[in-house]
């Protein structure tokens, strides 16, 4: 099959890819020149394990294309995928204005029937939007040509992006329109082949699956965190919380972490669209305001450990603190608000100097932070080094902000060597706090017992 997917970032160009490689010919189309002109050149503008691969595979076989053309882009198929960014207005509520003109520019161009996809996380009635927006411009043109307008929300998660539209847990397709469910339906049967995942509902259904799943996973978050700020002054240890309440399998091991409050591009999105939307409404959602709420306290939560440890902000000025991890997750560069950006904007106000490694999410993180304070403040209270080992050098105390692999087993005898104050914070609960206190260091983790050392 032929399709056009418009908006080239971490859905449009992982799904682009997948769909190329079960055998389709794609084209993704973007606005951003100089994102399609690196991906014509074979540079993966995104750090998404397993894309680069992919991506050289299907273009080389000719089954994945790069425009910025819009006329290309919607001659080229029957089927457009929209999967442009949906970032949070001023108010909170979801900007439709990617969304509307990608719609118009397809109006503005088609010349065939033509079914659109939304794949973009929109509120309910943007498909409506949508389609009004595209007849406007055929209205304009004086055409009768008839579309069809489908959700098709996205459940990738970052960092495992490939494997989650490889084996997708489930397909959701809102429809109103039989020939366009069939279309779909013959489009991800390679990725459905053993088990029936295709969902079929009506087209706000499907929309508002797409928020209620990410508001019950950001609930799920933000109810851990506030229980680890409990069990931390009842003297009770999170993880065997999490661990004992995870066995239940009506409650589930995934998504229980506790740690520096959640953050990227879609949680903290879109549960701020859906209390918006409820607000639009008339309906207050208390349970999504708390959980917002609990994740905004959270992503402060290490910055006040920091503080006790040293007996106040005051304590603090002058320390050299290494960071671990900037993304707002392991195995991705999206620093989208990422709970890093919250500790570090702290530690700079404090009067701390960081020296910060991440594996892969460095120069985004300085792009960002660079956008935020200035690049003259960034440059003189923040290092950004290469390595880990690097990070610690004349350090007084170690953060661990974000868990990548690299980070799971550090040598703790070395580190209670070369922190000054010896002392780990450990904002994703990964080190053990025996082991670390054993080594000579103290340890503070979320919703944990701390530990001086031993
Ligand atoms: N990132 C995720 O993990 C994820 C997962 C599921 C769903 N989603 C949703 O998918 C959508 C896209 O998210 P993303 O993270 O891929 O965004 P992104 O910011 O990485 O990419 C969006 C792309 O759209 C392009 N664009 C903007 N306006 C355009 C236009 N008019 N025509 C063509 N291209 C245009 C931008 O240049 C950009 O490259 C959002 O609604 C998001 O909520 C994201
Ligand atoms: O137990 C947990 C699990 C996650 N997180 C944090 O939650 C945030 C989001 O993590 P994750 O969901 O893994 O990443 P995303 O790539 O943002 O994916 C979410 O958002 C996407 C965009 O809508 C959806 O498609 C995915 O299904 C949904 O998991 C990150 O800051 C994590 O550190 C925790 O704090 N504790």
């Amino acid at each position: 099959m032929k399709i056009t997917i418009i908006g080239t970032g971490y859905v449009g160009l992982v799904s682009g890819a997948c769909f190329a490689d079960v055998g389709n010919t794609v084209l993704c189309l973007d606005v951003n020149e100089e994102k399609i002109a690196m991906l014509k050149n074979g540079v993966i503008p995104i750090h998404e394990p397993g894309l680069d691969n992919m991506v050289e595979r299907n273009a080389n076989a000719g089954r994945l294309l790069f425009s910025t053309s819009y006329d290309e882009a919607v001659a080229h198929a029957d089927c457009v995928f929209l999967a442009v960014g949906t970032p949070p207005d001023e108010d909170g509520s979801a900007d439709l204005t990617h969304i509307l003109a990608a719609a118009r520019s397809i109006g503005q161009r088609i010349d065939k029937p033509v079914v659109v996809v939304d794949k973009s996380t929109v509120p309910v009635g943007t498909a409506d939007k949508v389609r009004a927006a595209i007849q406007g411009e055929l209205d304009k043109r004086g055409s009768t040509l008839s579309f069809s307008v489908v959700s098709n929300p996205e459940f990738l998660k970052e960092g495992a992006a490939i494997d989650d539209f490889m084996r997708p847990d489930r397909i959701v397709v809102g429809s109103d329109d039989t020939v366009a469910t069939k279309l779909m339906r013959q489009l991800y049967a390679p990725f459905s082949r053993n088990h029936e995942k295709l969902v079929e509902m009506d087209v706000r259904s499907a929309e508002l699956t797409k928020y209620a799943a990410n508001a019950m996973l950001a609930t799920r978050i933000s109810f851990m965190n506030e229980l680890a700020n409990l069990a931390e002054v009842l003297g009770a240890d999170i993880e065997a919380v999490r661990h004992g309440m995870g066995l239940d399998p009506r409650i589930g091991s995934q998504f229980l972490y506790a740690g520096m409050g959640y953050g990227g591009s879609c949680f903290p999105k879109d549960v701020k669209a859906l209390v918006k939307t409820g607000g639009d409404h008339g309906q207050v959602l208390h349970i999504l305001e708390a959980t917002e709420l609990v994740n905004d306290n959270q992503k402060n939560v290490l910055f006040k450990k920091l503080t006790r440890f040293y007996g106040g902000v005051e304590g603090l000025k002058g320390k050299t603190v290494a960071v671990w991890g900037l993304s707002f997750k392991p195995n991705t560069d999206d620093m989208r608000e990422a709970p890093s950006l919250v500790l570090l904007k702290e530690l700079f106000d404090a009067g701390c100097h960081v020296r910060a490694y991440d594996p892969v999410a460095s120069s985004e993180a300085l792009r960002v932070l660079a956008r935020e304070h200035g690049a003259a403040r960034v440059e003189s209270m923040l290092t950004i080094v290469s390595s880990a080992a690097a990070a610690t050098e004349g350090a007084d105390a170690l953060v661990l902000v974000t868990e990548w692999k690299e980070f799971r087993a550090p040598d703790f005898a070395g580190l209670a060597t070369i922190l000054r104050d010896k002392a780990i914070f450990d904002g994703r609960n990964i080190y053990d706090p025996a082991v670390v206190a054993a080594a000579g260091l103290a340890y503070e983790g979320i919703g944990r017992v701390s530990r001086t050392a031993a």
